[in-house]
């Protein structure tokens, strides 16, 4: 099969033949049926320490663009669902060639036009890949946010503005020393829903401990242009890279809020 995408002949219905699991019980995304979620008053809020980064690129990796750090910092998330300390390792974006479309996960069916994730590992581990080879949901922690178009993001835009340099796949460009990271996270990461899921990309590991949060962040029409403007390994924009929500199965959807 050609590697996986978001086109017909390698889209998600193809994963599964390289990814059985794809058919697993635990899959990502999923849509969040507020009906059927349920109030954990014991979950807490979630504490992101970002320090910035002397050292890391944006990049185009054919399906996604990408913040990737040249190594770990002490950047770490705490708390909320979270039994120890996970490390943060990069964050990336899902989003559509139009603003009905682009989120991986849904509220009540409805999808936002993107989707932002901060993706941590579970620091008991040795490295990132080991933590997402480590069995059951604890390997990965995901924050993801939803995006809708008003407002221009003040702290998205040092890197919306290197979009255009990683417009084509297998680019990158390293970001600004004094990026802040922590800026981009709203000041109290309080209301979210959380369950047990998985990668949204092959291999689909069933590692990640999901907090997706309530409130979506506000980015710009301009913003948001940026993002359709990167094309992919084949030449064709990159919007659309989102995976369609998968069965819940006998899984429980926790909110932090009532
Ligand atoms: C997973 C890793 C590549 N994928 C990811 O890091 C990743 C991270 C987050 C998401 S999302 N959209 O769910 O937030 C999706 C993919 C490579 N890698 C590491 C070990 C490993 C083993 C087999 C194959 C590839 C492997
Ligand atoms: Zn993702």
């Amino acid at each position: 099969m050609a590697p996986w995408g978001y086109e017909k002949d390698n889209g998600p219905a193809h994963w599964h033949k390289d990814c059985p699991i794809a058919n697993g019980k635990n899959q990502s995304p999923i849509d969040l049926i507020n009906g059927e979620v349920k109030y954990d008053s014991g979950l807490k809020p979630l504490t992101a320490k970002y320090v910035p980064f002397s050292d890391a690129k944006f990049l185009n990796n054919g399906h996604s663009v990408q913040f990737q750090p040249s190594a770990g910092n002490g950047s770490e998330l705490t708390g909320g669902p979270l039994a120890v300390k996970y490390n943060f390792e990069q964050f990336h974006f899902h989003w559509g060639n139009n603003d009905t479309e682009g989120s991986e996960h849904r509220v009540d069916g409805k999808m936002y036009p993107a989707e932002l994730h901060f993706v941590h590992w579970n620091s008991t581990n040795p490295s990132f890949k080991d933590a997402v080879g480590s069995g059951g949901p604890n390997g990965l922690a995901v924050l993801g946010f939803f995006l809708k178009v008003g407002a221009e993001n003040a702290a998205l835009k040092p890197i919306t503005d290197l979009i255009p340099k990683v417009k084509d796949a297998g680019t990158s460009v390293t970001v600004p020393s004094n990026f802040d990271m922590q800026a981009i996270l709203p000041a109290t990461l309080t209301d979210y829903y959380t369950y047990d899921g998985s990668l949204t990309t092959p291999p689909l590991a069933e590692c990640v401990k999901w907090i997706v949060f309530k409130q979506p962040l506000e980015v710009s029409a301009a913003q948001m242009e940026a993002f359709r403007s990167v094309i992919n390994r084949d030449g064709k924009p990159m919007g659309g890279n989102y995976r369609p929500p998968c069965p819940l199965h006998d899984r429980a959807v926790k909110t932090s809020f009532k």
